[in-house]
């Protein structure tokens, strides 16, 4: 059994994941062979950032699971990968405590107009403006997962309102005020002064967030994307931000990424970029690592991996996610 690596693994994580499958041979591809390798694998756990030819990798009809290293699973879900029996199994919710702070880094950098002092210290400007305030507002958060739970875990002591939706609404966090269905994203635009977008991108979430819904959130609210970056038509978020009708925006992530260099977003002052950094941390790999082996043994000893997901929907039904 071949298992190909793709994620920046260090010689104990490769020992770690040796020691769960001892009969498997370990191939760490990186990004530079992933494209290369990945027909050779039986099992591969990683995230592609580069382009692969599934195609190839599904004529060579070898590979029996994939384990993402990301929470995100549009770099694999490709309609052949959708269509083939491969199970896939996701990073789900593993990286919700970083996640959870760049938001609030965003969040608090919106509110607190860092923006726009940064660009006043860069002229030694010491001239006081406006600040917002996080306490009393309406926050919404699309996208109930691990992401989105522990944010509103930590948003609980700011003394604000918290609404979601979520695709499957169950166990309702005693933090949280109202949880709707996703079909009420509506209902949660209208209601929130602040939203977060955590909800992964799929057919059916890709363009989401267009002028129409940016019409009906409250004027001067402000919109926070952890998510993925086509989630939102960005053309309409930045006419948006030029009418006031979004007085902020924090996007770890853009429709395009790398953000284009002609992109208005970049300029403008009411908006916070940061390069889909968010589930970095000095722990992601020991934490990604750990999981596979986890999820390793488990598909060794028969049985399924935890996060596997639901192809067609992109993620993981809540009671087989790993906590
Ligand atoms: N910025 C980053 O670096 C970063 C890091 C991790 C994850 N992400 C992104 O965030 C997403 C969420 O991550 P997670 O770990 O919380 O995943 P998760 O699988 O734990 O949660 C996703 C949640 O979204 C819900 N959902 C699905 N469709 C929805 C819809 N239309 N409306 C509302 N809710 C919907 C699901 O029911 C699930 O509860 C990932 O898919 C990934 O794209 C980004
Ligand atoms: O989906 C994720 O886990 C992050 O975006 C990193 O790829």
């Amino acid at each position: 059994m071949r298992i190909v690596l793709c994620f920046p693994v260090l010689d104990k994580h490769i020992k770690q994941i040796q020691e769960a499958a001892p009969d498997a041979e370990i191939v760490n591809a990186g990004q530079e062979r992933i494209d290369e390798l990945l027909p050779t694998a039986d099992i591969f756990i990683g995230h592609a950032k580069v382009p692969v030819d599934w195609d190839r990798v599904l004529r060579a009809n070898r590979l029996q699971w994939i384990q993402s290293s990301a929470a995100g699973l549009d770099h694999c879900l490709v309609p052949g990968v959708i269509a083939s029996n491969i199970p896939v199994s996701s990073a789900s919710g593993l990286f919700a405590p970083q996640v959870a702070e760049q938001t609030f880094a965003l969040l608090f950098g919106l509110l607190r107009q860092l923006p726009l002092f940064l660009r006043a210290a860069a002229k030694r400007d010491f001239t006081r403006l406006p600040t917002d305030d996080l306490r009393g507002k309406t926050v919404g958060i699309v996208g109930l997962g691990g992401n989105g739970r522990m944010i509103s875990r930590m948003l609980a002591p700011w003394n604000v309102r918290i609404l979601a939706t979520d695709y499957y609404p169950v166990e309702k966090p005693s933090e949280i005020e109202e949880l709707w269905p996703h079909d009420r994203l509506d209902d949660l635009l209208a209601a929130s002064d602040i939203v977060i977008l955590t909800l992964p991108l799929n057919s059916d979430t890709e363009g989401l967030i267009d002028a129409a819904r940016l019409a009906e959130m409250p004027r001067g609210s402000y919109m926070i994307n952890v998510a993925r970056g086509a989630v939102i038509v960005e053309s309409a978020l930045v006419e948006a931000l030029a009418s006031g009708q979004i007085a902020g925006a924090g996007l770890d992530v853009t429709e395009v990424e790398p953000l284009s260099e002609s992109s208005l977003l970049w300029d403008d002052p009411k908006v916070i970029i940061t390069p889909h950094v968010g589930a970095q941390s000095e722990r992601r790999v020991d934490d990604t690592v750990n999981l596979a082996c986890v999820n390793l043994r488990r598909y060794l000893a028969g049985k399924e991996p935890y996060n596997l997901v639901d192809k067609r929907l992109g993620f993981p039904h809540p009671s087989v996610v790993y906590r």
